[in-house]
């Protein structure tokens, strides 16, 4: 088996031939909900560097890493303008329209971009920014507390399968961080109860109405709600037992009544720590993350306010949109 690639650095010319291509595409299409543009992107990511679409597909396909960086892209620092003070009230679309639809070019290496109806106001591409009033938030848009590791969306069945983050400006150097633990060499009673449902994982808190005003979506929101108090127990370790996968939140993780399954949740919330490295993103970097494998957060930093601070987009990506179409509105929706 050959060596998995951890990161793919473009060329020059190949950053030249993306920048073109999502600057064609971004006159052609209304923005990053427009139907056709979904329909049409894997059809347009033939047209990405060749060494790319390989090393995208060679990261989807082994399955064993958690996380992979194509760098290199161009970010036209002035045609995006200044990093907002919100995701709301932005213009459709936006001036970094080009840079989303690299973003879901890249995702449409890996399978389907989808969106939640509860979170961002249901929009397709996310922001990530510190935004003013929610510095101390154990969300995307904090700043000053540490941002602990997660498996995105880890509460849903319907997490995504891959999380992009593309990075726009991070001037500060803030790191991601990333944390690829072996399960292996974790104790065999601990692995045994990690792979049964003993574990109550909460939606977090970008999920709550309270910081959505999308209209319609009660039923959406009353069920994170139940979601926040029921007693669905899920497996923190599935799969392989020779290769695990994981999906975690100790943040909102309900502690576990029984002590041999608080002990095991306790062991493997240590190793996620210990296993911790820091990625800081910079301009034109795509970081792909495999959700099922890495468990990711941020480091703390200090927000500046004035236009230059850190900005990523973000975008969920599944490789089966089948599983959810009882929730979309139509076979093509993209919002869960
Ligand atoms: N441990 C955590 N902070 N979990 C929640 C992660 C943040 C969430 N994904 C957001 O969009 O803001
Ligand atoms: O800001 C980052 O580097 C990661 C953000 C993140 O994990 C999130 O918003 O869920
Ligand atoms: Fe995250």
């Amino acid at each position: 088996m050959s060596t998995p690639k951890r990161i793919y650095v473009l060329s020059a010319d190949e950053a030249a031939e993306a920048e073109n291509l999502t600057l064609r595409i971004a006159k052609e299409y209304s923005g990053p909900a427009d139907e056709q543009l979904l329909r049409d992107l894997p059809l347009l990511a033939a047209e990405l560097p060749v060494g790319q679409r390989r090393f995208m597909r060679d990261f989807a396909l082994e399955d064993e890493l958690g996380y992979a960086v194509v760098r290199g892209h161009n970010i036209d620092d002035a045609r995006i303008g200044p990093t907002p003070q919100h995701w709301r009230g932005r213009p459709t679309p936006t001036p970094e329209f080009a840079e989303e639809i690299l973003l879901l070019l890249h995702g449409s290496l890996l399978g389907e971009p989808f969106g939640w109806k509860t979170q961002q106001d249901a929009r397709l591409v996310h922001d990530i920014f510190p935004i003013q009033g929610f510095e101390t938030e154990q969300m995307g848009i904090g700043s000053t507390d540490t941002l602990t590791l997660h498996t995105e969306d880890a509460f849903h069945p319907w997490r995504a399968d891959y999380l992009l983050l593309e990075c726009l400006r991070n001037p500060d150097k803030v790191a991601t961080i990333v944390s690829e633990p072996d399960l292996r060499s974790l104790d065999a009673k601990y692995l045994e109860l990690l792979h049964e449902p003993n574990f109550l994982i909460r939606p977090d808190d970008s999920h709550l109405a309270k910081h959505n005003e999308t209209k319609g979506v009660d039923a959406e929101f009353s069920e994170i709600d139940e979601m926040k108090a029921d007693d669905n127990r899920v497996a923190v370790l599935y799969g392989s037992r020779e290769h695990p996968y994981i999906r975690i939140d100790p943040y909102f993780m309900e502690t576990p009544k029984d002590p041999a399954a608080r002990e095991a949740l306790q062991a493997v919330s240590d190793l996620l720590e210990a296993s911790c490295l820091d990625v800081a993103l910079v301009p034109g970097d795509v970081l792909i993350i495999n959700n099922h494998r890495l468990a990711h957060g941020r480091q703390a930093f200090q927000a500046r306010y004035d236009g230059t601070d850190r900005w990523l987009k973000r975008v969920s990506i599944t490789t089966d949109l089948r599983k959810s179409h009882e929730r979309r509105a139509s076979a093509t929706a993209r919002l869960i």
